[in-house]
Order: C-alpha cells, then structure tokens, then sequence
C-alpha cells in the first residue's frame, strides 16, 4: 500500500475510543482524545501509556525503521565566495544535488552554532508553555500566520500524526511580526534574528541554483518580489510504539527551498529512488531541500523530494524547517527561460497562496497538491 495513497484510514480521529482491555486503559485512553491540544499535552496527561492509541496507527507498508543510512550531498559554501573556479565547482555540486537528491547538507554556512542552539531553546520553551497560553495559536485556518497545531497541518479530518508543531510567519517581519508570541519572553528577538540568518542564506542559495539552472544568478530572488518565508518548528515526544505511526506523512515542501536544522535526534528520512532512507543528523550543519515552487519554476528539471519524519520511543525530537518562496499574490509557473519551445509548460499558473492552501488542507500528502497543478503525467 504506498503511503501517499492511502491516508486516511477510515477511523474517526475526533470522537474515537480505545478498544484496549480494561487493564490497558489504565492510563485513560478510553476516553475520547481531544487532539487539537497537542501530542505533548496527551501523553502528559496518560504518563504511564503503554501502547499507541488507535487513532494514531498509520496504515504503512513497512516498518519505517527498516531503512538504510544514506549519506546526502555535503555542499562546502564558503565556497561559494572563493575564486570563480571554486564559486563554478559549488555551483555544479549544488545543481547535481539538487538534480539527483533534491536535498543536501550545507557546511561552512557561516551562521553561529550559538544563534542554532538559541532559537532550538526558545522552540523547546514555547511547547514547554502552559496549553492555555498554546491554544492561544491554535487556528483551523491553515493561513493563519501564526499557528499552534498538532499532527497534519490541515484541519481536515486524517490519522493522527505524532507531532505538535508552532508556525509563523518570517520575512517581511514587518507583517506579522506583531502576532509572534511574546512568550516565552526572548522568543521573537531570537527568532528574528535567525529567520533573517536564515534568509539570507536561502538567498545565497538560490542565487548558486539559479546560475545552476543557466538563470541570471538574481533570478530565484527576483522572483520572489518581497518574498515569504514560514518558520516551522516541529516537536516529535518519545512515542509508545514508535514503528507504528509517524511523526510527519510523506510530503514535499511547497516553496523554493527549506533550511532544516534539529537538535541531536535522529528521525528525518528522505525518499531517493522511490526508497525511504534515513538521514542522520549532523551536528552544526544544515539539511537543505528543494520544493514545489522550484519544481515548477526549472519546469521539472529538478523535483521536490519527498520527505518525512520518525518518531522514537525514548526521547524528544525537536526540528525546525524554515521554508522559503515568493510573495504569497505572486502567480508561479515556469520560468520561460526552461521550457523548451518544443516542450510545453508542465505546471498551470496558479497564484502561490492558493498553492499553499491546496499543499496544506490536503490529507492525501505526497506531492498530490503538485500533481493537480501538472499538465502532463510526466
Ligand atoms: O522534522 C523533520 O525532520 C522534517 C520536518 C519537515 O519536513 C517540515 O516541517 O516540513
Ligand atoms: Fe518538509
């Protein structure tokens, strides 16, 4: 059963039971599991959990933890600054990365391994927030520039994912950095002073990709216009049960480039010729991946990979993705530049926005949302 195909099961999240013995319903799972308040808060609440509750089972074909180790490409972007000859062997290594993997690790990325470990504290420190002071983000509005939730990003109805996550907005910081909580106290100064690290970064990458891709080495940028990042932080509790559910679906990233970085738990895995593999964490680095809005604009020359997480039963994973594209009113498709005249265009136009509301309110996951913009099966 290919994952991408078969969420949801039919089970009801919102009003399910368990169907344990009595002597296994112990801790309570009996009672109704009121979701929306966060995998952190369920399990603080049924301490002594044992088994994983129903709703959480997913329907995978195999054990997620039956996956080989793979090493991804290790991207050295000092340089990229260095002489034209280092700056063209950068170029070419990130372009058959991104053609071959669509992920890499990024090393010498000049940003503070103290601004890294900062902005994972103050990550770690809002879900450690009380749930009144959470459930204050808590929207079903996928949209919403500020965002606590848990499992999916949808509110559509699918199996339960175990993962409680806080979203927002980042640059243009002008639009709502006003809405970012003011809790924990230092949470937006640290945050903001990494979103514009990161920013920057995204930048200095799209500028190598887009050379790569025979562009003008402004042309990712420019296509932004003003640009729009989303700061996710994803938290991953220890798990009863951990091979039987997942922390985060098969899915692609629907903007142009994500920067990840974790603390020390492993758990991400990337498909790479139609195989799940596992990637490790190393310290320091981090993990880049290509998404949709790239994928359509080299009209396919490079494709969003897809991605998802594991969860494990002893300790907490915390991630943070910081996802970049274009100006949430910008039309994307193509670059003209890509399509070969004897080709045709093989992504409709759409508006970024409604792109992202399609990617997110989908419970199907996989690339689903880019396969309903295509104009080929190619
Ligand atoms: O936690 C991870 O390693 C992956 C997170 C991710 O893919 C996302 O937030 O889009
Ligand atoms: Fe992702």
């Amino acid at each position: 059963m290919a994952l991408n195909s078969s969420y949801p099961p039919e089970s009801s999240m919102y009003t399910s039971s368990c169907d344990e013995s009595k002597e296994e319903t112990q801790n309570d799972m009996s009672t109704v599991i009121d979701y929306k308040k966060g995998v952190k808060h369920f399990i603080e609440t049924a301490p002594d959990m044992k088994k994983l509750p129903p709703d959480f089972v997913l329907p995978l074909s195999a054990n997620p933890f039956s996956v080989s180790y793979a090493e991804i490409p290790v991207i050295d972007l000092s340089r990229l600054a260095e002489s034209s000859e280092s700056r063209i062997s950068t170029v070419k290594a990130i372009s058959s990365a991104c053609e071959l993997w669509g992920f890499f690790r990024i090393v010498n990325h000049g940003i503070d391994m103290g601004v890294i470990e900062e902005m994972l504290k103050v990550a770690e420190e809002f879900f450690d927030l009380s749930l009144m002071e959470k459930m204050k983000y808590s929207s079903e509005d996928v949209m919403n520039p500020v965002r606590y939730g848990t499992s999916l990003n949808t509110s559509k109805k699918h199996s339960l994912h175990w993962r409680d996550y806080f979203r927002h907005y980042g640059h243009p910081f002008h639009h709502t950095f006003h809405l970012w909580p003011l809790n924990p106290p230092n949470y937006r100064n640290v945050a903001k002073e990494y979103l514009e690290h990161i920013w920057e970064l995204a930048m200095k990458i799209g500028s190598a990709i887009s050379e790569g891709l025979g562009l003008d080495n402004g042309y990712i940028k420019k296509s932004f216009g003003e640009g729009f990042q989303i700061l996710a932080a994803n938290y991953y509790p220890p798990c009863p049960e951990p091979e039987k559910t997942l922390g985060l679906a098969a899915h692609s990233d629907h903007g142009a480039l994500t920067i990840l970085m974790q603390n020390c738990v492993n758990g991400l895995q990337v498909k790479h010729n139609d195989q799940w593999v596992a990637v490790d964490h190393v310290p320091g680095t981090f993990v880049v991946n290509i998404g949709d809005y790239l994928e359509i604009l080299s009209n396919g020359k490079y494709k969003s990979v897809e991605h998802r997480a594991t969860v494990n039963a002893q300790k907490t994973r915390i991630s943070v993705a910081v996802g970049h594209g274009p100006e949430l009113s910008n039309v994307i498709g193509p670059a003209t530049q890509l399509v070969d005249p004897t080709d045709e265009i093989q992504y409709q136009p759409i508006v970024y926005k409604d792109y992202i509301r399609l990617q997110q309110t989908t419970t199907i996951r996989g690339k689903s949302a880019l396969q309903a913009v295509r104009t080929t099966s190619k």
